[in-house]
């Protein structure tokens, strides 16, 4: 069973994601991660965001990045990975890996901006998570103050604002709901209240899979 999770900055797609994988039992990949790790590597070794050709190369250093790295969660390495995601060359160069995750015989959960539409169109159950931008900034900054990084609700907001309008807009697998995921609403939901109604979810697609 492969299950896609989809949606904006913050709307809580990874807690979701990360849930499902326990509650079902299937390994999980963060694919926002492959798109942070190309941006770090930027960022470290002085790419130019506005070069897709620097940032084509910057995917080679992938695997060479430690998934643990404070950084790869910052807010300017986030910025960056909303830029260079745009680039169609940096799709192709990652687009192999999550394709793989995908087929393992395991089934898979993966959690992105594409995953329903591009990674796996044919995935068995598909959310797409969202929540108001004002929610979503509340929550980045939580976040990124417990990291002990620093976050300004004015600042994020515009930044989340920013990412959508990017993530949306762009030519190459922009955000989108694929016509057969069901919306998630979370803004008004706890953490708790927000995996019950996935899994729920994920389960009614199940059962009308079986026709249980
Ligand atoms: N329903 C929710 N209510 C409150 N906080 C949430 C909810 N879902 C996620 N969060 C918190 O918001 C932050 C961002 O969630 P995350 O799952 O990382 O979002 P995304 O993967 O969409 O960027 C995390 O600190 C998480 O604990
Ligand atoms: N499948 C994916 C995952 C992430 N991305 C890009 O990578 C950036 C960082 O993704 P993320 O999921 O880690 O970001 P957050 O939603 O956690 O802020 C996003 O802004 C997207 O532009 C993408 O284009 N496609």
């Amino acid at each position: 069973m492969i299950i896609a999770v989809d949606g904006p900055a913050a709307s809580g797609k990874g807690t979701i994601a990360r849930a499902l994988a326990g509650h079902f039992g299937l390994p999980h990949m963060d694919t926002g991660m492959l798109y942070r790790a190309v941006a770090l590597t930027m960022f470290r070794f002085g790419g130019d965001p506005s070069s897709e050709f620097e940032a084509v190369r910057a995917c080679e250093g992938v695997a060479q990045v430690d998934p643990t790295d404070p950084d790869l969660r910052s807010e300017i390495v986030g910025s960056i990975a909303s830029r260079i995601s745009a680039y169609s060359g940096v799709r192709a160069a990652l687009l192999e890996r999550q394709r793989a995750f995908a087929a393992q015989s395991s089934g898979a959960v993966l959690d992105g901006r594409d995953i329903g539409t591009v990674i796996a169109p044919n995935a068995s159950a598909k959310l797409f998570v969202t929540a108001t931008p004002e929610v979503r900034a509340r929550r980045r900054v939580a976040e990124l103050l417990s990291r002990g990084m620093p976050g300004h609700f004015d600042d994020v907001l515009i930044d989340i604002r920013a990412r959508d309008e990017r993530d949306s807009g762009r030519d190459a697998a922009p955000l989108a709901q694929a016509a057969d995921a069901d919306l998630l609403d979370t803004s008004g939901l706890t953490v708790d209240e927000a995996i019950a109604v996935a899994i729920a979810l994920v389960e009614d697609r199940i059962k009308m899979a079986t026709g249980a």
